[in-house]
């Protein structure tokens, strides 16, 4: 699409998936904090002011709604609520037939696939985000002033445009302002009334009701977009929780920050946060906006994919209700249901967690916020025809969440919220005050591209004047000051380049970076670490700025660079792409200015936030021991402020912040978010990667250091007694070990070492001799160069198995590899390396049974026995043996399949009967014997199968099934 040039999706597809962000999900938050709010579950409508003015403008008294959102959305009587619906109703249809409706504005009942953004789906966002959609295919340096500056009229119009969605369940595609927010949170809460919809309603477009919005809402100021969105969500997710405790499989955990940029996935992200409602068990929809969406959408496709922005208010509206012990007759409550699944907004999760039997297809489609459809094709896709399979397997699932990026743990309620708890950076309380903070920014990229040049040549121009004699001391990080559009704006960098210490950080689940620039040198292009600094960004999905260093340099060829990076699937923005590309000379500083601007950019469109005003929250990025000062840590705050005096717990060590310096070496007094700041105090010396954070007293930290040591212990004693080690037989263990439901689908993930380039092509050429219909090879990295300690954490990350190809592994990867449960496999001999291939891929197989016969017996007459009746048999072939399993065959068709469970000769039980004899048989489940049944007698074996024969069994049932 022409439209893909702007920053917005600069990354967002720029990976298939992996990397992309969502500015409106993603700001202020490192992982999917909104899963904190969907969590969270006091109600607090705060966003009141627009309210007010978008009601007056409709004409709507709006005291008692205000009056009773202060009053925590109490109603004082139903009548009363009613009446208001009814008088908003008619306002909203007049409005509607004033309306003017607008030719190709079709955003408000459309499915917008998010593989195909378009100009309208940047409608929802702000004003100047739209623009810069609209800008379609224009240069990065066009877009860039588009953005920045903005037209406050259109973006005033593009709000306006948008806010409909107030009271529709209008196609978001991206995210809102925070007006829109605001209006949302409060608006909705009046107008969801728990009444039952009176008839179906199909998806609906914007209305425009809310046209009027700009003469009555002055254009806001961008401000923070999750924090609205959380104001949205928390009454919506609480009383969701509280209200709807039947719907365990519901479990989106947290919101896809990159919601908008990936395949499937729905870009509201904000609706994530608002609880997901899952089809046929949400809530209802108020008869308001029902009637009103019926009248305005009576064309729509009911099966068109929606996103309620208003759903959380409904729920809201329900529950409170509810409390109110208002009575619905079980008909209503469930035309109510029936009514919110097809209203329901589908909101991809991020984590998803799957019991043991799996998932059904209907669930995974709602957490994956797709279709059906999606899931039934991508089983044809693999060769399985889906017909009545309702339920797949947890490995199924995994499998089609990989290709939709979302991360799938076994049900395990601790792990999940661990993960959760990993990733959330709002809490509730800090929805209310999140400020902006500047980004924290990693450069990576092959040896001696020009990182380390750059990082300098950053520190020296960069640092504030007010710094004059610059960094004395180098902390692990450093803040400089960016002119951006004339204003002065901070980011931070982190000071030991390269993805080695990225990659360490990610493998011990820390995540600090908001932006990487990979440095490329101009006049060597893509090398092998190149490829690794850009597949560890991916995995983390951490967007991506590239300079193209040393352009002042002889034979530097930037275009060719440029060439190689999109061959690799990142297309420079200046070539109709989606990633910023900026060439520089670090050594001259020839524009890294521009480079700076465009990362700002990037973070910008990230909207970094976080709540200044808590007890700081953060990660350790450096430590060690001085001499003088004893231990010493350097943490990035990720929230809240950290100050001379809390009382500081990281990892296993703890302390009262003693003091505290910047990065130029100056003492402070505190350190707000993403500001790094080393700290003096501690009792011991903390890792790099370790969480931080304040906690009430001494006590406290040393109780909880002491607890984390503990199971730090535990955790290192299971890692080398091999838990979690994820290698060819664990591997093959894990899976015969779970019982899947015949959907014998898998990926294998790989990472390929090899000695020179036309390697990487000649193993993956021989690896397609292996049939890849059940198990599919991912090859997350391939790349030339002795396997490295990033490959280790890595895989490690990935869970993938590191393959190498003519190429070594020193001790030390070796030793942190066995450490972290990663299996490296060497190879000098391409054909053992496919044959290791093959093994791990069909030990990923699911084994068959084979059922060997053993015996063949004639039914002569039946008995009653005790609790049932017995077949007296005679033995002609074979024998039977008790336990053994038996298959009763009447006329030449089976008619039942079992256990032989009692087996006895005249009287006696007995172990076993040979040809030539009578005997009794007896199953526990099944007596209906008639003489002339023939009994076949087996025993099952388990049998391992081959790619080929699973694949030629899968062709087979496939056949079967007549597809
Ligand atoms: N001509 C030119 N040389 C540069 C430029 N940037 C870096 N260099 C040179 O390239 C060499 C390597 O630069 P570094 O900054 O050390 O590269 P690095 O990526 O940090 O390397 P490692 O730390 O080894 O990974 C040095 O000699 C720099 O002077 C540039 O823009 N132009």
């Amino acid at each position: 699409s022409s439209t893909t040039t702007t920053t917005a999706d600069f990354i967002a597809d720029q990976n298939n998936n992996s990397v992309s962000i969502d500015s409106n999900s993603f700001r202020g938050s490192k992982d999917g904090d909104d899963s904190e709010v969907v969590l969270k579950q006091t109600p607090k409508p705060v966003l009141k002011p627009p309210v007010a003015r978008v009601e007056r403008g409709l004409g709507v008294n709006t005291a008692p709604w205000s009056k009773d959102l202060s009053n925590g959305g109490k109603f004082d009587g139903e009548e009363e609520r009613n009446k208001v619906i009814e008088s908003l109703g008619e306002v909203l249809d007049k409005a509607e037939k004033l309306e003017i409706p607008k030719p190709g504005n079709k955003e408000g009942g459309e499915a917008v696939k998010p593989s195909q953004p378009s100009a309208n789906s940047s409608n929802s966002r702000n004003g100047s985000y739209a623009n810069a959609s609209d800008g379609g295919t224009r240069k990065t340096k066009t877009m860039k002033s588009v953005w920045r500056k903005g037209d406050a009229v259109a973006a005033v119009q593009k709000v306006v445009k948008e806010s409909p969605k107030i009271f529709n369940r209008g196609v978001q595609t991206e995210p809102r302002t925070r007006e829109e927010g605001e209006v949302n949170a409060k608006a909705g809460t009046p107008l969801a009334p728990p009444q039952p919809p009176f008839r179906p309603q199909p998806p609906v477009r914007p209305q425009p009701m809310l046209q009027g919005k700009p003469m009555v809402a002055p254009p806001v100021k961008k401000s923070p977009i999750l924090k609205d969105l959380g104001m949205a969500a928390k009454p919506l997710v609480s009383e969701e929780v509280d209200s709807s405790v039947k719907s365990k499989e519901r479990k989106p955990i947290l919101v896809d920050k990159f919601a908008s940029k990936k395949k499937g996935v729905d870009p509201a992200a904000s609706q994530a946060v608002l609880a997901p409602t899952k089809p046929g068990k949400g809530p209802p929809s108020n008869k308001f906006r029902v009637e009103h969406r019926n009248k305005k959408n009576a064309s729509a496709s009911p099966r068109r994919r929606i996103v309620a922005e208003d759903d959380g208010d409904d729920d809201a509206s329900i529950s409170r209700s509810g409390r109110k012990g208002r009575k619905w007759s079980k008909a209503s409550r469930k035309a109510v249901r029936l009514q919110a699944a097809k209203d329901a907004a589908p909101v991809k999760a991020e984590i998803l967690e799957v019991e043991e039997e799996g998932m059904s297809i209907e669930d995974l489609a709602y957490n994956l916020a797709i279709g059906e459809g999606d899931i039934l094709g991508y089983l044809y896709s693999k060769g399985i025809r889906p017909d009545g399979v309702h339920t797949l397997d947890r490995e199924m699932v995994k499998m089609i969440c990989r290709d939709y990026d979302v991360e799938v743990l076994d049900a395990d309620s601790v792990k999940v919220e661990e993960m959760a708890k990993k990733r959330q950076t709002f809490d509730e309380e800090d929805l209310d005050k999140l400020e902006d903070r500047p980004p924290v920014i990693t450069i990576m990229g092959h040896v001696d591209h020009g990182k380390t040049t750059l990082l300098d040549y950053i520190r020296k121009s960069k640092v504030a004047a007010s710094e004059a004699g610059g960094i004395t001391q180098g902390i692990g990080a450093y803040k400089v000051s960016v002119p951006v559009d004339g204003k002065l704006q901070s980011c931070v960098f982190l000071d030991t380049p390269g993805h080695e210490a990225f990659g360490a950080m990610r493998a011990r689940g820390a995540r600090v970076t908001d932006i990487a620039i990979i440095v490329v040198a101009a006049d060597d292009g893509i090398r092998p670490q190149t490829n690794e600094a850009i597949a560890h960004a991916k995995a983390a999905a951490v967007p991506i700025v590239i300079a193209i260093n040393k352009i002042d340099k002889e034979g530097a060829s930037p275009d060719r660079v440029m060439q190689e990076l999109s061959s690799i699937g990142l297309m420079p923005e200046d070539w109709g792409g989606d990633v910023p590309m900026v060439q520089i000379s670090a050594l001259k500083g020839e524009n890294v200015d521009d480079l700076l601007e465009t990362v700002m950019l990037v973070a910008e469109l990230q909207e970094l936030k976080a709540n200044p005003h808590r007890n700081a929250k953060g990660i350790v990025i450096e430590a060690g021991l001085d001499k003088a000062k004893g231990p010493f840590a350097t943490f990035i705050v990720q929230k809240g402020t950290l100050k001379r005096g809390d009382v500081v717990v990281c990892g296993e060590a703890f302390g009262k912040v003693r003091a505290l310096f910047d990065h130029s070496g100056e003492r402070v007094d505190e350190a707000g978010p993403s500001i790094p700041v080393q700290v003096i105090g501690l009792n011991n010396v903390p890792i790099a990667g370790d969480e931080f954070e304040i906690v009430s007293s001494l006590d406290v930290a040393r109780e909880m250091a002491e607890a984390r040591a503990v199971s730090l212990r535990d955790e290192r004693i299971s890692a080398k007694a091999g838990d979690g080690k994820v290698t060819l037989s664990s591997l093959a263990s894990a899976v015969s070990a779970k019982k899947m439901s015949g959907l014998d689908l898998h990926q294998l993930n790989i990472i390929l070492k090899v000695d020179v380039q036309g390697s990487i092509e000649a193993v993956r050429q021989a690896l397609q001799v292996l049939p890849q219909e059940n198990v599919t090879l991912k090859f997350l990295l391939q790349a030339t160069g002795d396997v490295s300690n990033s490959d280790v954490d890595l895989a490690s990350a990935s869970e993938a198995i590191v393959f190498g190809f003519n190429v070594k592994a020193s001790g030390s990867v070796k030793k942190a590899a066995e450490n972290k449960g990663v299996e490296i496999r060497l190879y000098r001999v391409i054909y053992e390396l496919i044959d290791d291939v093959r093994n791990a891929m069909e030990g990923l197989l699911e084994s068959v049974e084979e059922q060997i016969p053993i015996g063949s017996a004639e039914v002569r007459a039946t008995f009653s026995s005790g609790s049932g009746r017995v077949a007296g048999c005679m033995v002609n072939e074979g024998k039977f043996v008790k336990d053994c399993g038996i298959r009763v065959v009447r006329k030449g068709k089976t008619v039942h399949v079992g256990v032989l469970d009692s087996l006895k000769r005249v009287k006696e039980n007995v172990k076993e009967v040979s040809a030539g004899l009578e005997c009794g048989i007896g199953m526990d489940d099944y007596d209906d014997w008639i003489e002339g049944d023939i009994i076949e007698a087996f025993n099952a074996v388990q049998k391992r199968r081959t790619l080929e024969e699973a694949s030629a069994s899968m062709s087979a049932a496939i056949e079967e099934a007549g597809v």
